[in-house]
């Protein structure tokens, strides 16, 4: 599902720019501050709804700009756009009707994206690793969307019961029921496509030159007891739930963990070896979701940083074996072309982009 135009205006410092991509390999290369982060960052809001950079809307518009377009024409025919002005009104166009909500955006780019932040997959909290996971079984399994949905409905009403201090047991327990309900129904697709992303990250592990020093372990934690059933474990634990005021188990709580050892996995791995763990699983989710549905886009901020040359000559075989396209950046030019020269074609001929100061300019050979 790659795309094939893309067009970025008011996004941080880029003010205009146009490009055709290539269908595999894009790479934009330029200093620091140039605005090559920022055009990733356009196109994940494009797909997402939002920046992974700020939260805030106002902060990614351009500076005297009243507000950014961010548009792109996909190769199976759709177009996605999103607008964001200064006064906080925007909106998401998919083939020029409104889009209904940021997961349908989701729905039409699935994106893998590898920046800096990337290492909190390890080091972040529950909530980033079971993310992992849900963006797999989000675009694998339709109904999870709408389980999900429908058990946050219902954790939140149980929690504002809860937050209430006394309970009207006959109104918690339609909640419970309706959370279980749905969340058995969450766990159950989880633990569906676990086995598949476990090994699909084992087999990925198997492929690194130097090794790992030993198995990385991978285990899913679903929330809550193993041998109770999620309807018994909420009752179970409300009154201790009440002094808290929210609920403490069930798939909101639900964790995937690495481990090596019996150690979290970043205690022993350089951190070289942590940003290969990481490209695997994000490759093993491409690879998921491309079984199954379309291939994703990848999005490689500084794909050298941290990474010898082996190492991203591994990384880049895996892209072009999981992903439609990817789109690349770095500092210069010689050393982020390299590992895509020794691919097969068509990944081995990458389009270059020049961005210098908010411009964005394709080598003369791919210039529009
Ligand atoms: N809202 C904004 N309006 C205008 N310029 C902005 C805005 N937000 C950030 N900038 C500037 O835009 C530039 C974009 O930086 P970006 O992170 O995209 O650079 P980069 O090429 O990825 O650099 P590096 O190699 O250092 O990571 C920076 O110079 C930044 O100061």
């Amino acid at each position: 599902m790659a795309l094939t135009r893309l067009l970025v205006a008011g996004f941080r410092n880029i003010q205009h720019a146009e490009l055709l991509l290539d269908s595999k390999v894009n790479l934009f290369c330029g200093p620091n501050g140039a605005g090559k982060t920022s055009l990733l960052e356009a196109v994940h809001m494009l797909a997402t709804g939002r920046s992974f950079r700020s939260r805030q809307h106002r902060s990614v518009i351009q500076h005297s700009s009243r507000g950014l377009t961010v548009f792109a024409e996909l190769e199976t025919g759709y177009s996605l756009g999103i607008e964001r002005l200064t006064d906080g009104s925007g909106r998401a166009r998919i083939n020029q009707r409104p889009a209904e909500s940021s997961s349908q955006l989701a729905s039409c780019l699935p994106l893998q994206l590898i920046n800096s932040n990337s290492f909190d997959v390890l080091d972040g909290g529950p909530g980033v690793r079971r993310r992992l996971l849900d963006w797999t079984v989000f675009h694998v399994e339709p109904m999870f969307a709408r389980e999900w949905k429908n058990y946050q409905i219902a954790l939140r009403q149980r929690n504002a019961l809860l937050r209430r201090g006394k309970i009207a047991v006959d109104a918690i327990t339609v909640w419970e029921e309706q959370l279980a309900h749905s969340g058995e129904r969450v766990n159950i697709l989880r633990e569906g496509r676990f086995q598949e992303f476990q090994s699909a990250v084992s087999a990925l592990l198997c492929e690194l030159p130097g090794g790992l020093p030993g198995p990385v372990e991978i285990g899913y934690r679903r929330g809550w007891r193993k041998e109770t059933d999620l309807c018994t474990a909420l009752q179970e634990s409300r009154e201790g739930d009440v002094s808290l005021g929210h609920t403490r188990i069930g798939p909101h709580r639900a964790d995937v963990r690495f481990t090596l050892a019996g150690e979290p996995a970043q205690h022993i791995l350089s951190r070289g070896q942590q940003k290969m763990l990481v490209c695997a699983v994000r490759t093993a989710m491409a690879e998921l979701v491309s079984r199954h549905r379309t291939q994703p886009v990848f999005l490689v901020d500084d794909l050298p940083a941290e990474l010898d040359e082996t190492n991203q000559q591994v990384f880049a075989h895996w892209i072009s074996r999981s992903a439609s396209q990817v789109l690349v950046t770095g500092i210069e030019e010689g050393m982020t072309i390299r590992p895509w020269q020794r691919l097969e074609a068509p990944w081995n001929h990458p389009r270059v982009f020049h961005v210098e100061h908010g411009n964005i300019n394709a080598e003369p050979s791919a210039a529009l």
